[in-house]
């Protein structure tokens, strides 16, 4: 699991959302903290896709590093400012904003590259480099890629530190979404009504025991729980079977220019066709993938693509994000989708991510079905 991100916003400003202010003693209570376990960082040095995709950006890219300066953007456990350095970096400056400092500290010199490798404790807004660097490479990817909201910290530091003929690692991303099917729906919808069969039994001992008609608060309840168990998006890892369509790109970024704004709401038309036999339309599922292409003045030797959709060989502790249809939808081969899609970030944390999707969709005989639209949240 990437750090959660449950917090809401306070009074104490610093780190800026868009030009909305963030509270950042809430910020890192609910978002650093996690990143500070050993534990967290173990689970992402053993996700072997993430890990042989940077791995191999890196040492088949020598040419980028060999003699270099490199900004490694929230360096964690201190992996990959070390990788940077083994492959013949001249100086990394790794940024971490939590205690895990200290572990990178020690790592670096366990692995002999502390005259290389200087890790530096603070958040990359508040820090101050000596000098502007060839490479800036970050891990900063969420849930569906932007949840957590760290690419605007790889923005603040691009544009603060990275030179003008400078190399981004990764250099590209992008978002995808594709119809699905699972069996999830039924589930969440059993747990939703379990929950509400419950709160029918609390009302009852409420009242009987202790006198107290609890009854106004069962349509709130009620929607807590609908927002809970059906709105919001699951972590899942999908079989490449249970995609019911052509996958569609949603979002692309291109890290050496792309800005805030660019990605604070991400709205797009997309369209797929259904390519299973009849079957029943559960849900979309959203993924992503990122690519280092190097630039265009100096571009890699190799490309290296990391991705994090559905596949029957490997998964990622990514996964891909499920947004479910209660009720599912009967479609066939051949029916056509158009979807409205847009995600913005929750008001309440700006790490989180709300997500509304409008779909029509017109049967292979040309009959329209009803249209839908869902809110979805990203917690
Ligand atoms: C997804 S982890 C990646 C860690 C490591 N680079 C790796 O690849 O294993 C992101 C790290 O960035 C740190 N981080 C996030 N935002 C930051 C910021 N604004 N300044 C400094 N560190 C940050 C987090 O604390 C966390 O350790």
């Amino acid at each position: 699991m990437r750090g959660s991100a449950d917090g809401v916003a306070g009074d104490r400003t610093g780190t800026s959302n868009g030009g909305t202010a963030v509270d950042k003693d809430v910020d890192f209570a609910n978002y650093f903290c996690t990143y500070a376990f050993l534990f967290h960082q173990k689970e992402m040095l053993s996700d072997r896709v993430r890990m042989d995709a940077y791995f191999n950006a890196v040492f088949e890219n020598k040419h980028h590093f060999v003699g270099k300066t490199v900004l490694d953007v929230g360096t964690g456990s201190g992996i990959l400012a070390i990788w940077a350095g083994q492959a013949g970096a001249r100086k990394v400056y790794a940024v971490e904003a939590t205690k895990m400092s200290e572990h990178a500290r020690e790592l670096v010199k366990a692995n002999n590259l502390q005259d290389v490798v200087e890790v530096i404790e603070g958040s990359i807004e508040d820090i101050t480099l000596p000098e502007k660097v060839d490479v800036i490479i970050s891990e900063w990817m969420g849930y569906f890629l932007l949840r957590e909201s760290m690419f605007d910290s790889v923005i603040c530091a691009r544009d603060r530190w990275l030179k003008p003929t400078g190399v981004m690692y990764p250099s590209h991303a992008r978002m995808w979404l594709a119809p699905i099917r699972s069996g999830l729906g039924d589930q969440k919808k059993g747990d939703y009504e379990g929950a509400m069969d419950d709160w029918i039994c609390f009302l009852g001992e409420t009242k009987t025991y202790y006198g107290v008609d609890m009854s106004v608060l069962t349509k709130p309840y009620s929607e807590e729980q609908k927002k809970y168990y059906l709105q919001t998006s699951l972590w899942n890892n999908l079989h490449p079977k249970q995609v019911l369509g052509r996958p569609a790109i949603v979002k692309e970024i291109d890290c050496s220019t792309a800005t805030v704004d660019d990605i604070l709401n991400i709205r797009t038309s997309v369209s797929s066709s259904i390519t299973a036999e009849q079957t029943r339309l559960c849900g979309f599922g959203g993924w992503f993938d990122v690519h280092f292409r190097g630039s265009k003045e100096n571009p890699a030797q190799h490309e290296i693509e990391l991705t994090t959709a559905p596949s029957e060989d490997y998964c990622t502790h990514w996964g891909q994000q499920v947004f479910l249809l209660h009720p599912s939808v009967p479609v066939s081969e051949g029916d056509y989708l158009t979807l409205d899609f847009s995600m913005n970030r929750s008001k309440e944390n700006h790490r989180l991510m709300e997500v509304e999707l409008s779909c029509e969709i017109k049967n292979s005989s040309g009959k329209m079905l009803p249209p839908f639209r869902k809110m979805f949240y990203i917690e």
